[in-house]
Formats: C-alpha cells, structure tokens, sequence
C-alpha cells in the first residue's frame, strides 16, 4: 500500500512534494495509525505566533484521508465533512505530529479521527477531528488516470478492473 504520491505529479497542496505553496505532508504507518510530523513556516500563521486554523484543518484533513487505504476495501476519498475541535492554538516554532485512525468503513463511506499535538510532547492535544469520507467510484478513478497518467501507478489498484470495464 503507497501512502505517499512518489509519481511525477505530486502537487497535493497538502501532500504534494513539487507543489512550492504545499506543506509537503509524509505520511507514515505506526501499527494501525497514519502519522505525519509537520514543522510550520512563517507563513503558515494568522496571528502572530499561531498557526492559522485552516493550516491546521488542512493537516488534519489530509492524515484523517489517508486512514482510508488502511480499510479492509482500501479506497482513495473525498472528504465529505470535517469536524474540528480547535482545544489549544497551535505555535509556530515547534514540530508538530498528526495521529489520525481509522473508526469505521461501511460500503464507499468511511469515517475516521484524529488529533494534532506537539511531536515532542504528544500528552496535550492543540486540535482534534472527526471526519466522513466518500470512496472515489472506480470510474471516476478511471477518469483520472486517463486525465493524469503520471498517476496511473499510484490509482491502479483501485482503478476498474478490465472485467469492469464499459464497452464504448
Ligand atoms: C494525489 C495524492 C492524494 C491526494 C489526497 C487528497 C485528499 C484531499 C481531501 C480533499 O480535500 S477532497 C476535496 C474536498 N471534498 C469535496 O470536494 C467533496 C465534494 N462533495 C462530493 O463530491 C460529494 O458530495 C461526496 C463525494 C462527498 C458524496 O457524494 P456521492 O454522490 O458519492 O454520495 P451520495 O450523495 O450519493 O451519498 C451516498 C451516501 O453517503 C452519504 N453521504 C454523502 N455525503 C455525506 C457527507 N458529507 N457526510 C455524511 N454522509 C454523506 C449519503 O447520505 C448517502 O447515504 P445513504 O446511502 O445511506 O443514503
């Protein structure tokens, strides 16, 4: 299982390592757990010394997407709602780590949680989510590939199967 877009399009603003406005996000498996450390940049604030919330989100968004390729089925995923809980403000300075898990998969639905702390110090936590998360049709990635084929190795698995295939 890839977690991580080593084609040569990699321009996720979250996950995208030729993507120059991105936060260039890596994401690790820690036994059933999507981890990624993340150290924010000076323009990654909104008040002075506090990382903006939908930098955060963003993080948040991106570990909570990934738990879907550690489903039974796994699947790539739109977010389909994101909830927030934003408990501490979250610095600009430190290294930060996301921990997100998968909760639930039910057909093309899956719901996961997660939380964002300080990697240094995981015991206070600055934000946490909730989240649901719709499965890409088979066409619809299908689609992509055709659109993007730098990215035929990274979808293929979850692309049709030949026997599905629509005869044109
Ligand atoms: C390249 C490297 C990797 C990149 C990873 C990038 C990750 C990026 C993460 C994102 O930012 S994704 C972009 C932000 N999200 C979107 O743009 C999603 C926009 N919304 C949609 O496309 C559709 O609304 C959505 C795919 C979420 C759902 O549409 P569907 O047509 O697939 O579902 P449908 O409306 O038929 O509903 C199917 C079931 O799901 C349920 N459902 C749909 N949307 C839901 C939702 N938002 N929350 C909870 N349940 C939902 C719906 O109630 C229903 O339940 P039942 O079957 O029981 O009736």
């Amino acid at each position: 299982m890839e977690l991580n877009d080593t084609t040569d399009y990699q321009l996720c603003f979250a996950c995208g390592q030729r993507n120059p406005y991105g936060l260039k996000l890596v994401f690790q498996l820690e036994n059933d757990t999507i981890v990624s450390d993340f150290r924010p940049q000076a323009e990654h604030q909104g008040f002075p010394g506090v990382i903006h919330g939908g930098i955060v989100a963003t993080i948040l968004d991106e570990a909570l997407n990934r738990t879907t390729m550690l489903a039974d089925v796994p699947a790539w995923t739109m977010t389909g709602r994101l909830d927030i809980r934003y408990k501490r403000y979250v610095p600009y300075g430190p290294l930060l780590r996301v921990r997100a898990k998968l909760e639930m998969q039910r057909g093309r639905m899956a719901q996961a949680s997660g939380y964002v702390t300080l990697a240094e110090d995981e015991n206070v936590i600055l934000a946490q989510a909730h989240g649901t998360f719709m499965a890409l049709s088979p066409e619809m990635i299908t689609n992509l590939m055709h659109e993007n084929p730098a990215m035929r190795d990274f979808f293929a698995p979850h692309a049709q199967k030949p026997s599905d295939e629509v005869a044109l």
